[in-house]
């Protein structure tokens, strides 16, 4: 079986794979390295390869990736930067600055169809990544996400202080009636207006047909905004073509 593992900044989400590329356990989310292991070990895997990406500190992946590799007594494969894969080129000036979510998302974005697309995540951070055509990752945007715009307003502001969970539904974005209900649908509003915005001008530059996928823990959120296809495993398949299964 092989593992999956994506560190980002607030989580790590891991799934099981199958040798001939069947999903054996959907993705799981840890808040930390103590809540992975017992996540794993409760799974009973029998894993024999391990592909990961980390958005993490060099130490801390490090110390993610040998914790992991012990408790499975197999290899670890790091994704690492690269300035082309898969038929796509990286676009920032320093390649190895770009986030290595964002680049597998990117690779596996544009090998869906070998179109141009645009590439929105919607994590701890929200980016955007734009790539035309011909594979060229053209670059992207780097904006806060939610969690952030919420802890933003509640570490510089002395009364708004709330339960994020009583902002209400998703779909009700009527003036809100509490702190929960005004930040939680202010934040929302903010963020759908953004990637609006971003889709209208990426469509300017990379065409009308551009593909526009979402995805992150929060991809959800901008479900139903006209065109956007939300794949929830975009990294994960992008760590596929970067760390192929070693014979
Ligand atoms: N099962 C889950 N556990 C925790 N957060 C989740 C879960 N499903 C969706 N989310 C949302 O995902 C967001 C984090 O997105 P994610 O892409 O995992 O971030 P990152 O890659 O930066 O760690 C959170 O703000 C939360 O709203
Ligand atoms: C932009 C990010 C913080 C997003 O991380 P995430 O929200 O997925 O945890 C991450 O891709 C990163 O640390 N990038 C390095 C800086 C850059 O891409 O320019
Ligand atoms: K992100």
């Amino acid at each position: 079986m092989i593992l999956e593992l994506d560190c980002g900044n607030s989580f790590l989400k891991w799934r099981l794979f199958s040798g001939d590329g069947r999903c054996i356990l959907p993705v799981h989310v840890a808040d930390g390295l103590e809540a992975l292991r017992a996540q794993l070990q409760q799974s009973r895997a029998s894993v024999s390869f391990v592909r990961m990406v980390s958005v993490r500190a060099d130490e801390e992946t490090e110390e993610i990736s040998a914790a992991i590799s012990r408790l499975l007594d197999c290899p670890v494969a790091l994704a690492l930067p690269s300035m082309e894969l898969a038929g796509v080129s990286n676009g920032y000036l320093d390649y190895q600055r770009l986030g290595m979510d964002r680049w597998l998302a990117i690779v596996a974005a544009y090998n869906v169809a070998r179109e141009a697309c645009l590439v929105i995540d919607l994590g701890t951070a929200v980016t955007v990544d734009w790539i035309d055509a011909e594979g060229r990752h053209l670059g992207g945007y780097i904006c806060p996400g939610i969690p952030s715009l919420r802890q933003q307003l509640q570490s510089h502001t002395q009364r708004i202080r709330y339960d994020p969970g009583h902002g209400g539904s998703l779909g009700d974005l009527s003036p809100g009636r509490s702190t929960a209900e005004a930040v939680e649908r202010g934040c929302l509003l903010m963020l759908r207006a953004y990637i609006e915005s971003q889709v209208a001008r990426a469509v300017q530059v990379l065409g009308k047909d551009a593909a526009i996928y979402v995805t992150g823990g929060d991809g959800a959120l901008v479900d139903g905004l006209a065109s956007v296809r939300h794949v929830p495993d975009l990294v994960f398949r992008g760590l596929a073509l970067a760390c192929p299964v070693e014979v």
